[in-house]
């Protein structure tokens, strides 16, 4: 990674200032520099670096060797998972590109059933047929982009794995998936594609595609556009109830910026947690941490999802193991309803995974997509040093666990079939006992936070943003990442992150009077 570039010190007063440079934090950056939002400052607590000086490790498809760089994650975040585990590490990308540098890549756009839930729950400017044109709009794909409701020329490439470089696992899986019933839909982002898919990723020839190389480097020459790699934005800062700056943190101390725009994309973890220290959160909370409310939203850090997740942990045959090295990892997603017709659609994931990122050579990865289970965040100090301190409450809810037990059986039973002999060496026992103690026991996040700062209708409690992102009971603060999503993505968040940004981005540009 390249130091800073030379030229882009710091500014000390900024027409917009945007925290985090990250999944959504990029879009916004591009966008609102591109359509001469004045001067942009993007401000990232992790380094910066250019496209073409990614690190090997993050640019290629391994993603264990991502996770390695210990740069790019935030230290010492934890997270509480459920109640019968220790905490335990919580990964959260840290640099530019911000996660979307170190993810598993998958692409996957949130399904229209989120979004008709979306405009149920009080938000109408986000109906599947307003966030299509986005999600066609961001991306580019070869292999579907001339088909309706897709798109050729966006900034963000998609790709799926050639027949030939499959993995044996994945290939294995997907026939007993086919032989066991599951629809085969090419396309998985085509509407209603529940069943076998070839996983979609955000890769172009082989290699990784983050939000600083769809994003931030093709708008790196704006002359205004300012990004400040290993700042940390401590707080916002009010005057009369209006933003007027940030306070950041340095290698040699504080500083401010004036700015009368702030647009938070800090991440689900790290947007409520500047919200609360600036004062913006539930009172009785800051009131005990001695920060002044400027504005009390009891929302913010109220929820925190994330999908819980259950590694069937495999050992591939010598033959198998041998060309697993060779070839993708992960190469189908097999989605499918855990109940009955009346329960949520598409609500689990199934990954095969010829290498995984942990101890286990192989293993299959079962996901409850749509959790009515949350958590909570809560600030661990004013002190910005001070890690979040995150509860996710997986499978607290009954249903939860019946769900994903349910689908936990379904995988087990494929992984028995004729298909997978001579690729596993053996098929994985389920516990004898109580299963849902053992998914409590074992069950993982996928490190898809979302919901700490929700979008909604300004007259619920709840809220914390209104439709265009725009922080309730406050002037110039937006929120415009993955924190708004006000409820848990059917699918895995980057994509749906993405088109969130571009959105948003819009909206602040309106908002800024600079036009669409
Ligand atoms: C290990 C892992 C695997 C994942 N796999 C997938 C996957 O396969 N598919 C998928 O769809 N999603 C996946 N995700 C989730 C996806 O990457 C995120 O949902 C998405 O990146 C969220 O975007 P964001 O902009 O909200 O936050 P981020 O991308 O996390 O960006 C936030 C940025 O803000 C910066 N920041 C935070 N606090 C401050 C501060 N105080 N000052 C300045 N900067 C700050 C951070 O350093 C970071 O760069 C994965 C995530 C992880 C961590």
């Amino acid at each position: 990674m390249a130091a800073q570039p030379a030229g882009s010190t710091i500014p000390r007063t900024a027409d917009v200032v945007i925290v985090g440079a990250g999944a959504a934090g990029a879009v916004l950056a591009a966008r609102l520099a591109a359509a001469g939002a004045g001067t942009v400052l993007l401000v990232e607590a992790g380094p910066d670096y250019r496209s073409a000086d990614t690190p090997a490790a993050v640019r290629g498809t391994d993603v264990s060797r991502a996770l390695a760089v210990r740069a790019l994650r935030w230290p010492g975040l934890r997270a509480r998972l459920t109640g019968d585990q220790p905490l335990r590490p919580y990964v959260c990308g840290r640099g530019a590109g911000g996660s979307s540098a170190i993810n598993g890549q998958l692409a996957v756009r949130g399904p229209a059933a989120d979004f008709r839930a979306w405009v149920d729950a009080g938000l109408p400017d986000w109906g599947w047929p307003e966030v299509l044109p986005a999600f066609a709009g961001l991306e580019r794909d070869p292999d579907f982009g001339d088909r309706p409701g897709h798109g050729s020329s966006g900034p963000v490439t998609i790709s799926r794995a050639a027949a030939d470089r499959r993995g044996p696992l994945s290939a294995a899986f997907a026939a007993a998936a086919k032989a066991a019933g599951h629809p085969e839909h090419p396309d998985l982002n085509a509407a209603g594609s529940t069943g076998l898919s070839p996983t979609a990723w955000h890769r172009r020839d082989g290699t990784r595609v983050s939000s600083n190389d769809s994003h931030l480097e093709p708008a790196r020459h704006e002359p205004r556009l300012h990004v400040a790699g290993d700042h940390t934005v401590s707080r916002v800062l009010f005057s009369a109830g209006r933003v007027r700056g940030v306070e950041l943190i340095t290698g040699s101390g504080r500083e401010l910026v004036s700015a009368p725009a702030v647009v938070l994309c800090a991440g689900a973890v790290h947007s409520p947690a500047i919200l609360m220290r600036s004062g913006v959160g539930p009172p009785e909370q800051l009131g005990a941490l001695g920060i002044e409310v400027v504005a009390g939203l009891p929302g913010v850090g109220a929820v925190l999802s994330d999908h819980p997740a259950i590694l069937l942990e495999l050992r591939l045959t010598d033959a198998a193991a041998a060309r697993a090295r060779e070839t993708e990892s992960g190469c189908f997603l097999v989605r499918l309803r855990s109940g009955p017709q009346a329960g949520p659609a598409d609500d689990i994931q199934l990954l095969p995974l010829d290498r995984t990122v942990g101890p286990a050579a192989a293993g299959l990865l079962v996901s409850l997509m749509r959790p009515v289970s949350v958590g909570s965040l809560r600030l661990g100090g004013a002190d910005p040093a001070a890690d979040p301190v995150l509860d996710l409450g997986l499978l607290t809810e009954r249903a939860d666990l019946d769900r994903l037990a349910a689908a936990v059986r379904h995988a087990a039973d494929l992984l028995a079939g004729p298909a997978l002999r001579g690729t596993i060496a053996s098929a994985p026992a389920l516990p004898d006992g109580d299963l849902g103690r053992w998914l409590r026991e074992n069950c993982r996040p996928q490190y898809h936070p979302s919901g700490t700062c929700r979008m909604g209708p300004p007259d619920d409690p709840a809220t914390v943003v209104d439709q265009e992102g725009r922080v309730l009971g406050v002037d110039g603060l937006w929120v415009a990442d993955a924190s708004v999503l006000p409820l848990p993505c059917g699918a895995p968040p980057y994509l749906t992150t993405v088109m969130l940004a571009e959105r948003l981005a819009a909206a602040v540009r309106r908002r800024l009077g600079q036009g669409r």
